[in-house]
């Protein structure tokens, strides 16, 4: 795994956005894992610069989006669908035919879910997953316990994960679906690349046990230890509680010119 501490969110961002601009610039039609969220917020803001200076270009770009709350219309503000439309589709010039979100609205749910692998697997499979990380390490809406062979499927939020997600809802939590469709772990590890990036305090505690803990379904993110190409991009405050820490800025430091990434 490859752990990079940069100075602060927007650094992160910029490095995220780097990464999947060099993937799409080898592969116009790549296939971006795309995530919702505070946290690659910047991702997508630095990319969208990157476009609008034409440095890259993600129109012939598809998309997958991560996960979805069941229940909410498209059209609702709060779903994934909408959110991945204002911050990720038009912003980036993406096309929207190409991008999708799993039917969290779908009259059979679990026939949803599967057509959702099938046009993953159809599109040619994901070329880099961006991922944020939830307070208690999950991944898209992987809760603790989520097995790491698991497929998208429907899962029922943590208690936790709505209370976190409150905000997006005016802060009441009532009005926070009690489930969601989520790409299982097993469907996350398929992508060629993942890509997780981390900002503040309140994840230190995850981003540790995501990678340096032992690898367990208590804590999805571990998930990122099997992955032969999973990169980190972490602020010094997301940061703080790994223990490796010299190590890891040592490494960036040393880099083979093979390796770098603008
Ligand atoms: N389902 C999303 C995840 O994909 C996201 O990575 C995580 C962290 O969210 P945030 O980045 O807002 O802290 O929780 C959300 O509930």
């Amino acid at each position: 795994m490859e752990i990079v501490i940069l100075p602060d969110a927007a650094a992160v961002g910029a490095a995220a956005a780097a990464r999947i601009a060099a993937v799409v610039r080898a592969k116009p039609e790549a296939v971006l894992g795309l995530s919702t969220g505070s946290s690659p917020l910047g991702t997508y803001e630095a990319l969208g610069e990157l476009v609008r200076r034409g440095e890259v270009d993600l129109s012939r770009a598809a998309g997958f989006a991560l996960d979805e709350y069941v229940g909410l219309p498209p059209e609702s503000p709060q779903s994934y669908a909408a959110t991945i439309d204002t911050t990720v589709t038009r912003p980036l010039g993406m096309d929207p035919a190409r991008v999708r979100t799993p039917p969290g609205s779908a009259a059979d749910l679990e026939a949803a879910c599967e057509e959702y692998e099938q046009a993953i697997r159809g599109a040619g499979g994901v070329d880099v997953q961006l991922l944020g990380i939830g307070a208690n390490g999950h991944i898209g809406f992987n809760e603790p316990t989520s097995s790491f062979a698991s497929r998208t499927r429907i899962k029922t939020l943590a208690p936790r994960t709505r209370e976190d997600n409150a905000r997006f809802f005016d802060g009441d939590l009532d009005a926070v679906p009690l489930h969601c469709i989520t790409q299982g772990l097993g469907t996350i590890l398929d992508a060629r690349r993942l890509l997780l990036v981390a900002q503040g305090e309140a994840k230190a505690d995850a981003v540790a046990r995501t990678v340096e803990g032992p690898l367990s379904a208590m804590v999805p993110g571990s998930a990122l230890q099997l992955h032969p190409h999973a990169t980190v991009l972490l602020d010094e405050a997301a940061a703080s509680r790994l223990t490796l820490s010299e190590y890891y800025r040592f490494t960036a430091a040393h880099l083979p010119p093979w390796q770098r990434v603008d």
